[in-house]
């Protein structure tokens, strides 16, 4: 497991569950100390006890030396610079799942492909789903899907493929996997909800309810699948797990960083002083420019992903941003039948204490 932060421990507490031999790679001496003597992560999982079996070194070599899979848990901006020095310590055919989510900016690829480039003697997928890293290392109920492209091979011989086989390797009685060859539609959807969570934070932080929340979700939901399309994916995987199912989770609940950021800049707060000015991974803000970058490349209308960038990184105001997104062209619902109205509609946004926006 590379990555000592809240997600890559959370999956290692998994794994180790589930009767793997797993180390794990933290760059943060106290954090390994932590691990390894008193099996606690004191700074991402306090309080929550980790199986003895799970190791932790800061030593990346000796983390990879033998491993017959590896999962990498680091944050999307360094995960090709991680995927590069990792790269010749991991031996030819060793699974490597990304468990990051994200689009590099610039490139516009997916995790899965910046790791594939670094490394391209191994397959490479991912595990992705609606799984806050704390339930998930508490042993709460959850569901993730475990992505991986097949070979021929594969399909002839499905259950030996690197996403059957690391499923298998990860599952517990509460951690229950799925399988996919969609790793577009898997990746999206991990993408995407991080930039519409935001959104719904925002406007939650702004003083609008439930309703907009639903058609934020909603409206989100058709965004990310015609992204996913546009690229190669299906619509079907992102109704699954890790597009319906995380953007629910995220866009639910301040758990989610991506929402609780949202919630905080919607209460006017500046971002600098967002979260008691604690630098917390929000991987929706750069997700926003490498989502609306992506869906300008391939002509896919993301009008949500654009507002909620325009707010973050084009000094948008927020009710002006979002007064415009609700009065924009009336469109078909699903978009596959062509046809737009000029919207003859006033802005105008009331907010549940009666304020108007
Ligand atoms: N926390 C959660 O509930 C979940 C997080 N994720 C994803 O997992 C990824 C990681 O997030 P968290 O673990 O939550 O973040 P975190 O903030 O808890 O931990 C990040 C970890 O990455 C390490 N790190 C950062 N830059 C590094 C570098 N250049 N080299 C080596 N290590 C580096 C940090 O030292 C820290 O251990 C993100 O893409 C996130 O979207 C996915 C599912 C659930
Ligand atoms: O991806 C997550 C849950 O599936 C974690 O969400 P946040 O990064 O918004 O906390």
């Amino acid at each position: 497991m590379i990555g000592g932060g809240a997600w890559g421990t959370a999956l290692a507490s998994v794994a180790a569950k589930a009767g793997r031999e797993v180390t794990l790679y933290a760059r943060d001496a106290d954090t390994v100390d932590g691990i390894n003597s008193a099996h606690i992560n004191t700074k991402y999982l306090p309080d929550i006890p980790l199986p003895p079996a799970l190791k932790a070194t800061d030593d990346i070599g000796a983390a990879l030396d033998g491993a017959d899979a590896v999962l990498l848990v680091v944050p999307s901006g360094a995960v090709r610079s991680m995927a590069a020095r990792i790269s010749g310590l991991v031996k030819d055919g060793t699974p490597v799942a990304i468990c990051t989510k994200g689009i590099e900016p610039r490139t516009g690829y997916l995790m899965s492909q910046v790791v594939a480039e670094e490394m391209p003697h191994v397959p490479v997928g991912t595990i992705s789903g609606p799984t806050f890293a704390r339930e998930t290392a508490l042993g709460h109920p959850t569901a993730a899907t475990v992505a991986f492209e097949f070979s021929h091979r594969d399909r002839l011989e499905p259950s030996h493929s690197p996403a059957a086989r690391l499923a298998l390797s990860m599952s517990t009685g509460f951690f229950k996997t799925y399988i996919s060859d969609d790793l577009v539609g898997v990746e999206i959807g991990g993408a995407v909800k991080n930039v519409v969570a935001i959104g719904c934070g925002m406007m939650t932080g702004a003083g609008f309810a439930e309703n907009t929340r639903a058609a934020l979700i909603t409206r989100g939901l058709d965004e990310m699948k015609a992204l996913a399309e546009a690229l190669g994916g299906r619509r079907e995987t992102v109704t699954g797990l890790a597009g319906t199912g995380d953007l629910t989770l995220t866009c639910s609940s301040r758990t989610s960083r991506n929402m609780s950021l949202g919630v905080q800049l919607g209460q006017g707060i500046p971002r600098d002083a967002c979260f008691d000015g604690a630098p917390v991974v929000v991987e929706g803000e750069a997700n926003a420019r490498s989502v609306v970058d992506l869906a300008q490349r391939v002509n896919v209308a993301m009008p949500i992903c654009q507002t909620v960038h325009a707010i973050l990184h084009e000094g948008r105001a927020l009710n002006e941003a979002f007064a415009d997104l609700w009065t924009q062209p009336i469109s078909a619902e699903p978009r596959a039948m062509d046809l737009t109205l000029n919207n003859p509609a006033q802005k105008s946004l009331t907010r549940l204490d009666g304020g108007v926006a």
